[in-house]
């Protein structure tokens, strides 16, 4: 089989999508936008032995990649539509690409996104996605934006996923299934970011741990942070690891959560949560903006007597 067959057998799907003006198979895709809709676009690169484990189940490898990169879409609020992929394979292997365009699709469908092209080459396993969205008009979250007082708010839960990459490095027998899940198949949260536009103009997606990403939100918006470590949003599951220790060094600088980390402004606070109250959505406060200080940490943490937390932040590739 050549990578032509490939492609066609595997990542060439039917869709629903709509404004696909030139679909998957030409020299570019050609999509239609509306006026009023701007294009969000963001990549992302997924590298066996530093992303994910060897031994992953290609199901979990092809929903994770998608996930992992639409997180930058929610993270923005915006409406996720397209994507391309890069896939460099070591070789041609139908079981496992059978199984990798299962778990890609399994996600791609949720979201009614379209993978409108990409690139197929021989090498280490490596996955790229571009994804591409939209907003409406100029309503989105960034980087920039926080405000002295603004309430800093987190969503669902987080540390699960970093404890979850620790049970399989440990090949531990008995491991915790929702633990285990939390890494191994992510949550984008794209409803949730879409609804906090009427809330927020602020946030991030934890793909690195709470602090390294809150730090670039802070460095970004030119304030400071105060983070209570007791409020951290924390699973039942994770609450089971008795080290509080290691409990909070994965919650602030395990990264691979994918949840959203969001300033809001405190007038419009009891608004938000009360929102997300009724989807049912967890909306925790965790912390507060202040004002930048060169003589102090960017972010200073509460309710911590562990000093060694403070100085780590989360993942870095350099
Ligand atoms: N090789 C590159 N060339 C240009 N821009 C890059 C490159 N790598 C990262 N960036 C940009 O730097 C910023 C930080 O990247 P990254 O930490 O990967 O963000 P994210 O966590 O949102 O994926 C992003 O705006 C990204 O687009
Ligand atoms: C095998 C393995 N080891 C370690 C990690 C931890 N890890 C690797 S990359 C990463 C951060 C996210 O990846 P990055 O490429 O920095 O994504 P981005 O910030 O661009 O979204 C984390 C927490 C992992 N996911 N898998
Ligand atoms: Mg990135």
């Amino acid at each position: 089989m050549d990578e032509f067959d490939l492609i066609k057998q595997y990542f060439r799907r039917q869709h629903s999508c709509d404004g696909v003006v030139v679909d998957n198979g030409d020299d570019c895709a050609i999509v239609e936008l509306a006026a009023s809709e701007r294009l969000v676009f963001s990549i992302d690169t997924m590298v066996e032995g530093r992303h994910f484990l060897a031994d992953m189940a290609p199901q979990d490898l092809g929903y994770r990649a998608l996930a992992t990169a639409l997180s930058d879409l929610a993270a923005m609020g915006a409406e996720p539509r397209y994507f391309t992929l890069a896939l460099t394979l070591p070789a041609v292997d139908h079981q496992w690409l059978a199984g990798f365009s299962q778990g890609l699709f399994e996600l791609a469908e949720q979201h009614d996104m379209a993978l409108l092209g990409g690139d197929t080459t021989r090498g280490p396993l490596t996955i790229t996605i571009q994804v591409h969205g939209v907003i409406t008009d100029d309503a989105y979250l960034s980087r920039a934006g926080a405000k002295v007082d603004d309430i800093i708010a987190v969503t669902g839960s987080i540390g699960d996923a970093a404890a979850g990459l620790q049970l399989l490095l440990r090949e531990q027998e008995a491991a915790d299934a929702f633990l285990l899940s939390r890494f191994l198949r992510p949550t984008a949260r794209v409803a949730e970011g879409q609804a906090l536009l009427p809330y927020s103009c602020c946030g991030i997606d934890i793909s690195d741990g709470l602090l390294a990403d809150l730090g670039h939100l802070v460095a970004a918006s030119e304030v400071a942070a105060i983070v209570d470590v007791n409020a951290l949003p924390t699973s039942k599951a994770l609450g089971f690891i008795d080290d509080v220790d290691e409990r909070q060094r994965y919650q602030l600088t395990g990264g691979d959560d994918y949840e959203l980390c969001v300033a809001i402004a405190p007038d419009r606070w009891s608004q938000a949560k009360a929102y997300f109250a009724a989807q049912g959505w967890p909306l925790t406060a965790v912390g507060r903006i202040v004002a930048a200080n060169s003589q102090a940490d960017a972010i200073s943490l509460r309710g911590s007597d562990s000093e060694i937390l403070a100085q780590q932040t989360g993942f870095k590739h350099f």
